[in-house]
């Protein structure tokens, strides 16, 4: 194949093509959002139950949820009760298994903090032992409090629990305890316990750093949240509502998820910012747009109070804090700036609701473009399908498929007319190879993992993406992060354990798309619709960098020659290149199965290359 390449840039290709879709879903509690403790504040449980007590266990002791007479505060009514037996002799308590397990570094500070009180005051005079143990129950670090039974109001304990030695598995648990002797036959209440490790940049209530790091890797320019399904609640009432995840912990009663557990919402909108703000990326915020999972539309003349909610939620993220209380907030919080913010996603997928969206987006978008005249509007119901007014500056576009449709659908944004309408490809992944069954289960097709033919499908269709970066603004993978087990939907782009994060071959296309930018498109001999080899070429006018990518889904090799119109190339090219079994991945047992290979290249103004069989390469070199 031979692959003419113009010197005259078609168009620039936008700074916020390569973001990243996030939602809770098995990814935020538990993964990225820094707590290692998993129902930390025993919010929305059923006291008295066994399901109550998830995540915790009992030391030689009697623990149970209890519905305080004087909770530690409005929004956590619930607290562990721990009931020490009498006669007790070696250490009781509790302790907390995390998201199967805790990971534990050497030489690393945590930051470990609860309430406590004694429900009835007692002449306990004792201490407190609070650890990390690993899962033989070896104390890995420990300091002592001391505790008396005259405390009958809440009281905050802060501890710092600094390791020395590297524990051999993630199977670790954060424990409480009392010495026995002294405390037999006590009762002792204890609410929002917390578990922090050292986070990405040392934010306060910040984000896990193996996995920040892993994401901020990418250089994404945009961070879309907070969902996807998890924005919409299954009902009105359980909506995501930004005023209930902000401020102090203490005052965050958290909600049902839409991913079948409950959400902390310790991971708030304020959390979100700084973290798009730490990365160097701008949020695509979504605001509730009166469709509920559960299938209820608001009728119209309902709509007015969440309206006035999403105004709230965008004056926080960049209103005036001398016009705006909410907008006061995030000054209160320590930002007094306005985030950076453009683009407002109106609801999620509201093709699942398509009929009431046409006077939901009207009724939305008119108020909120009054308000913000300044801000884009993205639409998510079908293109054009319904007509909406005002008519949408942008929709985001979702699709799950197999790598062969993505291979062979790199084509799709060519023929969408060039009527100023710009899209955002907000969530797409070859999840399955059974095309008539795409959402089924593993047996039936679906990826465990990404695989080295579902990333090259994925690579082939964003050359597409590029091609047509006149008029796609925004893409990314979907989702984003989900824990190796403990999920709802698999593949992610990254899985996580609690003490590990794996890179998928997904992942890594993502990120050599994502760092390896141009910022204007070349255009060039175009590949077969159908056919198996897929490429696009882009310029870095700052660098005098051009940037082949290359995707070639067939089993055997593609010889390529490229023509170069430039006057002068620098012969010596780089090539990182990302190949190996098509049907394999980077699993927890094999995690570097595959990983981009970088290596030199000799390039001229013509010159060949062999993409090898199902393989994505990224041919940089300078030319002029
Ligand atoms: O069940 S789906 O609708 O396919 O769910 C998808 C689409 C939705 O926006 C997102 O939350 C989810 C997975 O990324």
């Amino acid at each position: 194949t031979t692959v003419s390449v113009s010197a005259t840039a078609s168009h620039p290709v936008p700074s916020t093509l390569f973001g990243q879709m996030f939602e809770d879903i098995s990814s935020g509690d538990g993964g990225l959002y820094g707590e290692l403790l998993l129902n930390r504040a025993f919010q929305l449980v059923t006291p008295g139950t066994a399901a109550a007590l998830a995540n915790w266990k009992a030391l030689n002791s009697n623990i149970a949820v209890v519905a305080e007479t004087t909770p530690v505060s409005a929004a956590l009514p619930n607290a562990l009760q721990l009931s020490v037996p009498a006669g007790s002799v070696s250490n009781v308590g509790f302790a907390n298994t995390g998201n199967s397990g805790i990971g534990i570094q050497a030489d690393t500070n945590y930051k470990a903090s609860f309430y406590y009180r004694f429900p009835t005051a007692s002449k306990f005079k004792g201490k407190f032992v609070v650890s990390l143990q690993d899962a033989a129950g070896t104390v890995l670090a420990s300091q002592k409090v001391s505790a008396s039974g005259s405390q009958t109001s809440w009281k905050q304990v802060k501890l710092s629990l600094s390791t020395s030695t590297q524990p051999g598995s993630i199977n670790n648990m954060f424990a409480i305890t009392v010495e026995g002797n002294s405390a037999a036959g006590e009762t002792i209440n204890f609410a929002m316990l917390s578990l922090f490790p050292p986070t990405f940049k040392n934010r306060e209530n910040g984000m896990r750093q193996d996995i920040a790091q892993a994401l901020a890797d990418m250089k994404p320019s945009f961070f879309r949240l907070p969902g996807g399904n998890n924005l919409e609640g299954q009902t009105v009432a359980t909506r995501w509502q930004w005023n209930s995840t902000i401020g102090p912990l203490l005052d965050r009663p958290g909600r049902a998820g839409d991913w079948g557990y409950t959400n902390t919402d310790g991971l708030g909108l304020m959390e979100y910012l700084n973290w798009c703000e730490d990365v160097g990326m701008e949020a695509i915020m979504a605001v509730w747009a009166g469709y509920a999972l559960g299938g209820t539309s608001l009728p119209e003349d309902q709509l007015q109070p969440y309206i006035q909610q999403a105004v709230d939620q965008i004056n926080f993220v960049i209103g005036d804090p001398a016009k705006s209380a909410a907008a006061a907030q995030r000054a209160a919080l320590g930002h007094p700036k306005p985030f950076p913010l453009t683009y407002v996603e109106v609801g999620n997928e509201d093709f699942f609701a398509a009929a009431s969206y046409v006077y939901r987006w009207k009724d939305f978008v008119t108020a909120l473009q009054a308000e913000f005249p300044q801000l884009h509007f993205i639409a998510t119901s079908d293109t054009f399908s319904p007509i909406l007014s005002p008519s949408p500056t942008e929709y985001d576009v979702h699709v799950y498929q197999t790598p062969t449709w993505f291979a062979q659908n790199s084509f799709f944004y060519d023929g969408f007319e060039r009527n100023g309408t710009k899209y955002f490809e907000g969530e797409y992944a070859a999840i399955s190879t059974n095309p008539n069954n795409i959402f089924g289960s593993t047996s039936q097709g679906r990826l465990t993992f990404p695989t080295m033919q579902s990333a090259a499908g994925e690579a082939a269709f964003m050359t597409g993406l590029e091609r047509n970066s006149d008029i796609v603004f925004a893409a990314s993978y979907a989702p984003l992060l989900g824990h190796v087990t403990n999920n709802q939907w698999t593949p992610n782009l990254l899985a996580f354990d609690a003490g590990n994060v794996y890179k998928s071959t997904s992942y890594y296309v993502q990120k050599l798309f994502s760092v390896n930018r141009g910022d204007e498109y070349l255009p060039s001999t175009l590949p077969q619709v159908t056919g198996n080899i897929f490429w696009s070429v882009v310029r870095s006018k700052a660098s005098s960098d051009i940037i082949i990518k290359i995707s070639n889904v067939a089993s055997t090799p593609e010889d390529l020659t490229f023509i170069l119109p430039f006057q002068h190339v620098n012969g010596k090219g780089t090539l990182q290149l990302l190949t190996g079994n098509a049907t394999a991945s980077n699993t927890p047992g094999n995690p570097n199965l595959f990983a981009p290979v970088t290596s030199s290249i000799v390039v001229g103004k013509t010159f060949n290359y062999t993409a090898p069989a199902v393989s994505v390469s990224v041919l940089t070199f300078k030319a002029s």
